[in-house]
């Protein structure tokens, strides 16, 4: 494939990452590839370094050696000026959500659009903020409150409402659906789907919810023993006889969460009508 090609078809590459923190090695020769259009899911265990790896391919962790690329931009050499302009390609939703407390949900989305694009009027601002609340999901009265005035569901869709602000390409989720309800959570996945097709998103998934995994993602990336020790399908990782993986997938939870895909599965065909999320949290 010609570089153009290569840098179309896959958004984001990371080649040879290391991260260490002082003596601790979190990554070490680290290599993955995230293909356009993909819903691509991050699993491993706590403190495996999925976190680390977002802010290393979003420019906010520098790492120790190695290389990131995203729209064949370099991110880990890049000079201030092209890394300004890939990141508003982006857009991030933060564990947690991240809002500022002190700003309304739509003055929180209006902040990428104020450092990309200054002079937009306000009124326009105000018109922009207002559609991508409502796009997450959210009513339009959502708009003027504060933070603490809404449920932990509520504000995951605001932090996911300023991601979307600039229209990004790319979208970086950490941990969305942690936190709440399984009927919540099942919400958050249909509109995380439903952004991917109808806006095209590609879309890096950092999560532990196993009835994520089998719902809405393209493909599952597994990071252990420093590294990404296999990406695919989950049929596929299934195929891998790393006991880590043996045990996610084919413990009880991933059992549960397997069994509630398929009754979905048969649901839609016509055959039984349960789609019960599993409730499976990791
Ligand atoms: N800025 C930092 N300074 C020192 N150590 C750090 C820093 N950031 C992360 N670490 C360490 O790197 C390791 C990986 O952290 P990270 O948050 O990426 O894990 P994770 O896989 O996202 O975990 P979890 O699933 O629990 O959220 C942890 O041991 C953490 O303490």
């Amino acid at each position: 494939m010609s570089d153009a090609a290569y840098h179309h078809d896959t958004p984001i590459s990371v080649r040879g990452l290391k991260n260490q923190f002082g003596s601790t090695v979190v990554h070490e020769d680290l290599d993955l590839d995230v293909r356009k259009g993909e819903i691509l899911g991050v699993v491993g265990g706590s403190g495996t370094g999925k976190s680390v790896l977002m802010r290393s391919i979003i420019g906010l962790q520098r790492p120790t050696e190695g290389e990131v690329e995203v729209f064949g931009n370099s991110i880990t050499e890049a000079d201030p000026d092209t890394e300004i302009g890939v990141r508003s390609r982006w857009g991030v939703l933060f564990q947690g959500g991240a809002l500022f407390s002190t700003l309304t949900v739509a003055e929180n989305v209006q902040v990428p659009l104020k450092k990309f694009y200054p002079d937009i009027e306000p009124e326009v601002m105000n018109e922009i903020a207002r559609y991508k609340v409502v796009m997450s999901g959210l009513p339009e009265d959502a708009a003027s409150k504060f933070p603490s005035e809404l449920s932990g569901g509520m504000k995951k869709r605001a932090g996911l409402a300023r991601a979307l602000a600039l229209d990004p390409e790319l979208l970086f989720l950490d941990e969305p659906t942690a936190g709440l309800d399984p009927i919540g959570a099942a919400a958050f996945d249909d509109l995380t789907r439903e952004l991917k097709e109808t806006l095209g998103l590609t879309v890096f998934l950092i999560t532990h919810d196993l009835d994520t995994l089998y719902e809405i993602c393209d493909r599952v990336a597994v990071i252990a023993d420093k590294k990404v020790i296999a990406v695919g399908t989950i049929p596929e990782l299934l195929e891998t006889e790393h006991p880590w993986i043996q045990e996610y997938f084919n413990g009880p939870r991933g059992r549960a969460a397997k069994a509630s895909q398929d009754r979905a599965n048969r649901a839609k065909t016509g055959d039984m009508d349960n789609s019960a999320r599993s409730g499976s949290k990791g």
